[in-house]
């Protein structure tokens, strides 16, 4: 049976200039795939899109044993060829014949796979939570989306690190070795209880959060430490969210549940071990990288460290001599977190979904790289999207620091009705604008939005509905921020919001209006926005200091309230001006204010 389907990726990658040429060309494949990709912009900030037009079913790769609910599904769609146990070398011969490939934690999507791909690839599928087994830039780079089942499998990670404690902290395993071997060692095998003591949750996450609730049942004191997670979450469940420091020093018990990346790899190293209670007991359901487990082993036989729980490893499976694992205070189990009979169907049936979703052009809800959008949707509302961003990106400078920002209304100038416009995208795209300026999180256009909900910013939107032809999805798009000062006085508006506006002018986004200010300027570069009182030869003496700095002006346009009286003038410069150069500026007598930006 044919299937047909169209695919189509939206991303913000950093493409260099080979990703470039490698996009642009096209690929003849076997399985008759065509594959058409092309650009809106080489910044990392434009989307790229890729569109795929499938005329025989697509084939999918699933490497690793996946339940067989999810298997059937991947069959009604898909040519589906399991291969287990691949080598390197294997994967990468195989992956160019696959339009999708279905891990789990075992099988690493290196670069070279992406590569050796050859553009075929358009989905990975990790059928758990965990990604760091997936190299997230290559993938971007090679347009290939990259979908997770972030929720099947929580519960049984949370169970399995609740199993680990208990049976650490009561000796099972090695009461259990010590009974088949023959032995009945009652006085050797004494416990600790766990009522009364401190639990840290490290990473308060969906399995963090659901080993505290399990925990505090047990009796224990239940502290975490996540600088990411709202406290009125851990509030709710009764845990406080304490500094790493507090958490790692407070504890008798710690158990790590952050994902495995570069500002957690190794994050339990001597420094962390020496800060801790002598006794403390540890537990690892997360990544065996976040733990430094030399450091781990040096604990151990110093003491510091009493036992260790441990799921999983830098290295799966460890070297069979591995000290850590042979140790006789270390519990160890091989990578079990996700491992239920229930959780394994759950997680089958989510990624299973996520691909063919992904396959089909659908938006991808659980993208961890980009999401999906219909074909015809995203080519029409590319140069709208860069737009979107940019007055996102715009705003957010505008805004004094200080009050927070709270509440961003997004206004649709449309001759369109609600069912022709698909907002989403446009939506997701200012939120990315105002959030990656302000936040040290990356930002792609799947997560935007819970971003924006975790820092408390609610995005409303806004038709306003105009007569005239639907031809163009949109007339204009206004970005306002309400209840905050602005660094820039003049972007407030007669309703008391900061406010920014802008068009899609030649393909490309455009300033119309800053507060109540018409301007006129290409949203690119940077921009010096100015206001001053409306006389001769100010824009000339602005050019000349810019000039004399060999700052580069690449537009300049003014627009006023009456002759003599106000003006805002808007300047582009490809260079960033040093601050004694901005000051120069402002100290100009007519200058009544400015504010460098940066797009
Ligand atoms: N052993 C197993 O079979 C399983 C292991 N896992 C591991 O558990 C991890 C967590 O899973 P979920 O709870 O579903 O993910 P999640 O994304 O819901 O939670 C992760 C939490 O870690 C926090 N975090 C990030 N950086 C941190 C840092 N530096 N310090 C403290 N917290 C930090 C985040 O803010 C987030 O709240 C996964 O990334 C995966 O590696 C998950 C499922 C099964
Ligand atoms: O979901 C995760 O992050 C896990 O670690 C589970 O890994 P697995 O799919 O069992 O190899």
């Amino acid at each position: 049976m044919a299937a047909a389907s169209s695919w189509n990726l939206i991303s913000t990658p950093c493409l260099n200039k080979a990703f470039s040429a490698s996009l642009s060309c096209r690929h003849s494949l076997p399985s008759r795939l065509t594959s058409a990709l092309f650009h809106c912009g080489p910044a990392r900030t434009k989307p790229f899109i890729v569109k795929a037009i499938f005329d025989v079913k697509p084939t999918v790769l699933v490497a690793e044993k996946l339940g067989e609910p999810g298997l059937q599904l991947l069959k009604n769609f898909a040519n589906v060829n399991c291969s287990y146990n691949l080598s390197p070398e294997e994967l990468c011969t195989k992956i160019s014949l696959c339009d999708a490939l279905i891990v789990r934690s075992g099988t690493k999507v290196t670069r070279e796979v992406f590569e050796s791909s050859s553009g075929r690839l358009k989905v990975v599928g990790r059928a758990g939570v965990g990604i760091d087994n997936v190299d997230l830039s290559a993938a971007t780079e090679h347009g290939c989306l990259v979908v997770n089942a972030p929720t099947a499998n929580t519960i049984a990670a949370a169970e399995h690190g609740i199993a680990l404690l208990i049976a650490m902290a009561r000796n099972i395993p090695q009461a259990d070795s010590s009974i088949k071997a023959g032995k009945w060692q009652r006085n050797k095998f004494v416990g600790v209880s766990l009522v009364g003591k401190t639990l840290a949750i490290m990473g308060f996450g969906k399995v963090g959060s659901e080993v505290a609730r399990r925990a505090k049942g047990l009796g224990m004191q239940v502290i975490a430490h996540d600088p990411y997670a709202p406290a009125d979450r851990t509030r709710a469940i009764g845990v406080e969210l304490v500094a790493f420091d507090e958490a790692v020093s407070s504890a008798d018990f710690i158990s790590m549940h952050m994902p495995l990346t570069p500002a957690t790899s190794k994050m339990f190293n001597d420094n962390a071990f020496f800060k801790m209670k002598r006794g403390v007991r540890i537990v690892n359901v997360a990544r065996g990288g976040v733990i430094d487990e030399e450091a781990l082993l040096r604990a151990l036989d110093a003491g510091i460290v009493a036992q260790a729980a441990l799921d999983v490893f830098t290295e799966e499976p460890p070297p069979n001599e591995s000290k850590l694992v042979r140790h006789e205070n270390v519990t160890v189990t091989p990578h079990l977190g996700a491992t239920t009979t229930e959780a394994q169907e759950g997680v089958a049936i989510e990624i299973a979904e996520a691909v063919l979703g992904a396959l089909k052009g659908e938006l991808a809800a659980t993208a961890v790289n980009a999401p999906m959008v219909p074909a015809a949707v995203l080519s029409e509302l590319a140069p709208f999207a860069a737009l979107a961003e940019k007055l996102g990106r715009l705003i957010v400078q505008l805004v004094a620091g200080g009050s927070g920002i709270k509440s961003v209304k997004v206004t649709y100038a449309t001759t369109r009705g609600p069912n022709d416009l698909d907002t989403r995208l446009l939506r997701a795209m200012v939120t990315k604008g105002l959030i990656e300026p302000i936040s040290s999180t990356f930002v792609n256009l799947v997560n935007a939005d819970f971003i924006a909900k975790q820092r408390g910013v609610r995005i409303t939107e806004e038709r306003i509905v105009l007569d005239g032809s639907p031809e163009s999805p949109l007339e204009y798009i206004q970005v306002q921020i309400a209840n905050v000062e602005s660094k820039f006085a003049t972007a407030i508006s007669e309703t008391g919001e900061v406010k920014v506006e802008g068009k899609v002018k030649d393909g490309k986004p455009h300033l119309g209006r800053v507060g109540s200010y018409g301007v006129d300027v290409n949203l690119e570069g940077s921009l010096i926005l100015c206001r001053q009182v409306d006389q001769p030869g100010i824009i000339g003496r602005v050019g000349s200091i810019l000039g004399e700095a060999n700052v580069n002006v690449s537009f300049m346009s003014v627009g006023r309230t009456a002759p003599r009286k106000q003006a805002v003038m808007t300047i582009g410069v490809d260079d960033e001006p040093t601050v004694d150069l901005l000051k120069k500026i402002g100290d100009i007598p007519a200058v009544e204010e400015f504010v460098f930006l940066k797009l």
